[in-house]
């Protein structure tokens, strides 16, 4: 590790455990200076509107392999568009973090850890410009709610059209989604659970279990209708198809994590020939299956590809029962895979295991994850 990493991680131990402190002194002291960024920040702060600190934090831990982190940083600030947040208010959010640290870190604090940060930050925030100068999107798109259609009363599959500008996605890739009429300036990430199509339409897998505190998926299940108007920003993310890759395929999707291993499927359906596919699919009951008749489908369709679903928490289940981590492992190995998972950070976390004890290689794998692994 080189020195500058070295630094940057040792003083984040100074202020880790403080993340909410922190994180109320950052956003205390840009209101502070510059009162107008107020309004680009959502009307409840707590936990929700934390993502700006979140995103430059996370950046900051990976500065030390600048070239692997470069494209990220790009598509960070492309996406940071969104938020209307323009050139000047780097600067101003730049002065805000060293403020909190030091306050936060109080006595460990010093000058080196100081000049770290600063340097940190002008090599994230020169990133994040260029990608944002450099993107000819537009900062996000009106999309208008086609169909949106309940399963069971936590989960929602809905398809939307872009209006306006063509919105090119890869499948596998996600995209952040606002509900302005409920809560404005609130966006959470989802994948696209379909294919890319000349119709700029884009479905949706949402589930919020009653008494979550997901106020965006809150709305897209339970309040929204055909007809509503979101906003959707660019696409992000590389659990992407390897189309050079010959190699056969494994899917691991765990219940609405299921969405964009349902994209990938659909493109295989467009280009494959000679590759294997085989999806597990898992949810705890099921009922919680909603979208296995839509793979069945595809089954019949494409003697390539096959479907085991399984579920956790129904014994009676006419199928393979335990975690989908668990089942996967029963049908191993799959050494000479490519591998995609997507699911709860749990779900991940022990699909990763699973693969490693298999023995497959690391660069055989690829996930994204919505919360921390
Ligand atoms: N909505 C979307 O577009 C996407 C959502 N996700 C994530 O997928 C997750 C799906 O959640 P739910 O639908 O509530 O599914 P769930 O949590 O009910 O789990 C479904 C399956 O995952 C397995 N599982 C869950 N926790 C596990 C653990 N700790 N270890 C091993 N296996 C485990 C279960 O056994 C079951 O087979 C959410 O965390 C969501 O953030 C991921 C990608 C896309």
């Amino acid at each position: 590790m080189s020195n500058f990493a070295r630094l940057l991680k040792e003083s984040w131990t100074l202020v880790e455990e403080e993340r909410e402190r922190l994180s109320g002194h950052f956003y205390a002291r840009l209101f502070l200076l510059d009162p107008d960024l107020r309004k680009l920040f959502p009307v409840q702060m707590n936990g929700q509107g934390d993502r700006i600190l979140e995103a430059i934090v996370t950046a900051t831990q990976t500065v030390d392999d600048p070239e692997a982190f470069d494209e990220y940083l790009r598509a960070l600030g492309r996406d940071h568009r969104k938020y209307h947040v323009e050139a000047s208010h780097y600067e101003t959010m730049g002065v805000a973090l060293l403020d909190a640290l030091r306050s936060t870190a109080g006595d460990g604090w010093n000058l080196e850890y100081d000049q770290a940060w600063r340097d940190a930050y002008a090599s994230i925030c020169e990133r994040m410009l260029a990608g944002a100068e450099a993107d000819e999107n537009p900062p996000f798109w009106h999309a208008e709610v086609l169909t949106h259609e309940r399963h069971g009363p936590d989960t929602a599959v809905l398809t939307v059209r872009a209006l306006q500008f063509p919105l090119r996605w890869q499948a596998g890739q996600y995209v952040s989604v606002e509900a302005p009429r409920h809560h404005a300036r609130v966006w959470r990430t989802y994948s696209v659970a379909n294919a890319p199509n000349d119709d700029n339409v884009l479905e949706f897998h949402v589930r919020t279990p009653a008494g979550a505190a997901g106020w965006v998926s809150g709305a897209l299940v339970r309040r929204t209708k055909p007809g509503d108007l979101l906003r959707i920003a660019a696409p992000m993310g590389s659990m992407t198809l390897d189309r050079e890759s010959t190699r056969d395929i494994l899917c691991v999707a765990g219940g609405v994590g299921l969405a964009p291993i349902k994209a990938l499927v659909e493109e295989l359906t467009t280009v494959n020939r000679t590759r294997w596919v085989h999806v597990f699919y898992g949810a705890r009951r099921p009922d919680e299956l909603y979208g296995l008749a839509g793979l069945e489908e595809l089954v019949a369709a494409h003697p390539w590809l096959s479907v085991t679903p399984a579920c956790s928490d129904d014994p009676d289940f006419d199928g393979e029962l335990g975690d989908v981590s668990d089942v996967v492992t029963r049908y191993g190995p799959w050494t000479t895979h490519d591998c995609y998972v997507s699911g709860s950070a749990g779900m991940v976390r022990a699909t990763l295991r699973a693969l490693a004890a298999d023995d497959v290689p690391p660069d055989n794998i690829r996930y994204d994850t919505f919360g921390n692994l």
